[in-house]
Formats: structure tokens, C-alpha cells, sequence
């Protein structure tokens, strides 16, 4: 199920040239596409490739898979990080829908971007996931109080808030976040991974329980799930 790399130029590459081609198969069919990109380290270089690819920009909305209840003025926004790493050059004109608003609690933005996401009429027609060391995608974490709720199946809204961990539980501050079956949903999932100790979680995540386990749940409920690695970190 792991595809590996030599390089971190060539898993970049590949990774970017999925994504490009499973919106450039939406634009074509539907004249529109839809693409949620993760926060994190990982997603830099592809986001910087995604960039320049011959797409029809103009007509692809952007998202994210999670974000902090954090403004974009916000160093651990994931907006800003999105729009400063891939809605940038060719890929300037797209639009964005923030999973974040300002001034109303994190389930009242959570209503709003599901609102927001669910006008677009269609399902995700690309996602780039990073995966946290404790296994977690999207804000899904493992062990946490709402990961029974996001990994629901047939759940109607695509954004849930989820609260901050208690006793320096993860996560550290309130979050937005895509749930299971809105992921599953989509036409071209890449999961990017460096480093051995990712692959090793992975592994170890990918034979867990669907029921608890967010790796796992995406596996169970057959998305089309891409996974490349590279050692490189
Ligand atoms: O905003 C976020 O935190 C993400 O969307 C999250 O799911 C991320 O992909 C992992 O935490 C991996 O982060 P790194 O790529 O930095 O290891």
C-alpha cells in the first residue's frame, strides 16, 4: 500500500502530479474542482509544485482538511500557510473556503464552513493529508473524546469543531476539522509521509482498529487512499 521514493524531489513530484490529475479529470468532466489541502511541514514542496500545474485555477476551490481556531494572522494558521505555499503563481486565482471565522465559537465556524462546503455540490475531488505522529489525519486523534463522533459513518456536516486536549492532551488548542466519511467521499486521497519513523506509525496505524483508529477507518471504508513515502525528511 506504501509507494516509496528515492528522493524528496520525486515523491514531491508524484505526489503534486496526483493531485493535479484528479483535478485536472474533475475540471474536464465538470468544469469545476474541489481540493482540501492539510496543514503541517509535509505538504511544503508539493503545495510548491501543485503551484504551477496547467490547471484552470479560476474554476478550483481550495479548503483545508483541518485548521486551528486561529485567524489567518495567526503563525499556526493553516490559511496562511495554504495560500502563501499554493494559492500563489498559476494557482493565484483560486478560490478559498477559510474552515475558520472570526468571532463565534469554533461549532458555530464549524456550521458556517459545512454550509460554505456543502454549496459547493460536490464531493472532494482531491486531498493532500499529512499524518501527525500520533497517527492523526485531518484533526482526527487518536484516544481523543471526539474521534468516536468523526469517524461516524454517514455524518452530514464536513466540518466539526473539536476542543482543545485536557491535561496536555492533544490537541493543544481548539480545531476545526473534515470528518471520516467526508474524506472517504473523495476521488484522490494522498497521504504524504517522511521519514521512517512515520512509515513505522503508519504500519502500526493502518492495522488498528477502524473503530478508533483514523488510519484505519480511511483504509475500512474504502477510499481511494494513496500513500507515498520517502525516507528524506
Ligand atoms: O494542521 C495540521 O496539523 C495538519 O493538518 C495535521 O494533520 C498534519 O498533517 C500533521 O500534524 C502532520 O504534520 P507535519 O507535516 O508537520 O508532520
Amino acid at each position: 500500500m506504501i509507494e516509496n521514493f528515492p528522493t524528496r524531489e520525486a515523491w514531491a513530484e508524484a505526489a503534486a502530479d496526483r493531485l493535479a490529475a484528479a483535478l485536472a479529470e474533475a475540471l474536464a468532466a465538470d468544469g469545476r474542482a474541489l481540493f482540501a489541502g492539510s496543514g503541517g511541514s509535509t505538504p511544503s514542496p508539493i503545495y510548491a509544485r501543485l503551484a504551477q500545474a496547467d490547471l484552470d485555477w479560476a474554476s478550483v476551490t481550495a479548503t483545508l482538511v483541518d485548521e486551528r481556531y486561529v485567524p489567518e494572522t495567526s503563525p499556526e494558521s493553516n490559511a496562511a500557510l495554504l495560500k502563501r505555499a499554493l494559492l500563489t503563481g498559476p494557482a493565484a486565482g483560486t478560490r478559498f473556503v477559510p474552515l475558520y471565522s472570526p468571532a463565534v465559537t469554533v461549532d458555530r465556524a464549524a456550521a458556517l464552513a459545512s454550509q460554505a462546503l456543502a454549496a459547493e455540490g460536490r464531493a472532494l475531488d482531491a486531498v493532500l493529508l499529512g499524518m501527525g505522529d500520533d497517527g492523526h489525519i485531518c484533526s482526527m486523534f487518536p484516544g481523543s473524546p471526539t474521534l468516536t463522533t468523526l469517524l461516524t459513518p454517514g455524518l452530514k456536516p464536513a466540518v466539526y469543531g473539536v476542543p482543545a486536549g485536557r491535561d496536555g492532551a492533544a490537541p493543544p488548542q481548539e480545531r476545526l476539522t473534515l470528518n471520516l466519511p467526508w474524506l472517504a467521499r473523495a476521488r484522490c486521497v494522498v497521504l504524504a509521509l517522511t521519514g521512517a519513523k512515520k512509515r513505522a506509525v503508519f504500519e502500526r496505524e493502518a492495522a488498528g482498529d477502524p473503530a478508533v483508529t483514523p488510519i484505519a477507518a480511511l483504509i475500512a471504508a474504502n477510499a481511494p487512499l494513496e500513500v507515498l513515502w520517502t525516507e528524506a525528511e
